[in-house]
């Protein structure tokens, strides 16, 4: 684990000397200067299945009204770049359920490839939400999943991503309920984002999986853990999920919109 915290940090060093402005950057970015809704612990019992969508819920409205398609799978920098759009990316261990989730957010059944073997998703995927008023307004990115390939071939591109991406609004970094705590590769992903600054707020899921009482505990449990490794950049509260009973989606979809700009008018 040494070696590869010593291998991130070293790419960190020189992606800091190649960036235009990295102070600028890291100062946009700090969770402490940005304004957002307070988001919403999703301990709430599931009350809707996969294939009922609450009709009342804005921020699920707006997803309904836009369509969401693939946009580009990227390895390096120079594939992203001319992307401008606010962007939120979703990061975790391998299987944790980030490509089910951003299906979930994005209102549709398979637009995002799933996988029951880990370490399906291998490059950054990038997803863009339009309406036919405004193209492109915001870009979702479904991360490798960590913890499955080896660390130095999948710190690469994503410490530049990392690093480098200004318009990246939020991190979502998804938990499995039933793993109940942070493993290494969290921990490491946690230090990789504050040494960065990025924003990064935890989301539980297969919260279905549990009792809603016990994935509120285990909510609290890793907010703490996670808030001594990250304290500038975590928001102080996590989003529980599930994209089997789409349990917290509804949240899940306002804090994103919230992030990037977009919040419905009420
Ligand atoms: N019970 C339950 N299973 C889920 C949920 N979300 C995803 N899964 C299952 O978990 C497995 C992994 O889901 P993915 O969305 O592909 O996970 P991923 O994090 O994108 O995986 P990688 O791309 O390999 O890193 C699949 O078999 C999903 O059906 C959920 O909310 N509840
Ligand atoms: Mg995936």
């Amino acid at each position: 684990m040494q070696m590869i915290r010593s291998a991130l940090r070293t790419l960190h060093i020189t992606s800091v000397l190649n960036s235009s402005s990295p102070v600028a950057c890291c100062t946009s970015r700090c969770v402490h200067t940005r304004a957002h809704t307070p988001p919403t612990v999703g301990s709430a019992k599931p009350t809707t299945t996969a294939t009922q969508i609450q009709p009342d819920n804005p921020a699920g409205q707006f997803f309904r009204q836009r369509s969401a398609k693939f946009l580009i799978t990227a390895v390096k920098q120079g594939h992203y770049q001319h992307l401008s759009h606010p962007e939120v990316a979703f990061a975790g261990r391998s299987n944790v359920g980030k490509s089910s989730l951003i299906n979930s957010v994005l209102c549709s059944q398979s637009l995002v490839k799933t996988s029951k073997k880990p370490g399906h998703t291998s490059a950054l995927n990038f997803f863009s939400l339009s309406s036919r008023a405004r193209a492109g307004e915001i870009n979702i990115v479904d991360m490798p999943g960590y913890g499955f390939r080896s660390r130095r071939e999948w710190g690469g591109f994503i410490t530049e991503y990392l690093s480098g991406r200004k318009v990246l609004r939020r991190v979502f970094m998804l938990v499995e309920a039933k793993v109940g705590e942070l493993k290494s590769t969290d921990v490491s992903f946690l230090e990789l984002v504050e040494e960065y600054r990025v924003p990064i707020q935890l989301v539980i899921t297969k919260a279905d999986k549990l009792k809603s009482a016990d994935a509120a505990q285990i909510s609290n449990a890793v907010i703490k853990e996670a808030t001594r490794i990250a304290p500038s950049v975590l928001l102080p509260q996590a989003i529980c999920c599930s994209s089997r009973t789409r349990m917290g989606i509804d949240t899940l979809q306002a804090e994103v919109l919230s992030v990037c700009g977009l919040l419905p008018p009420k």
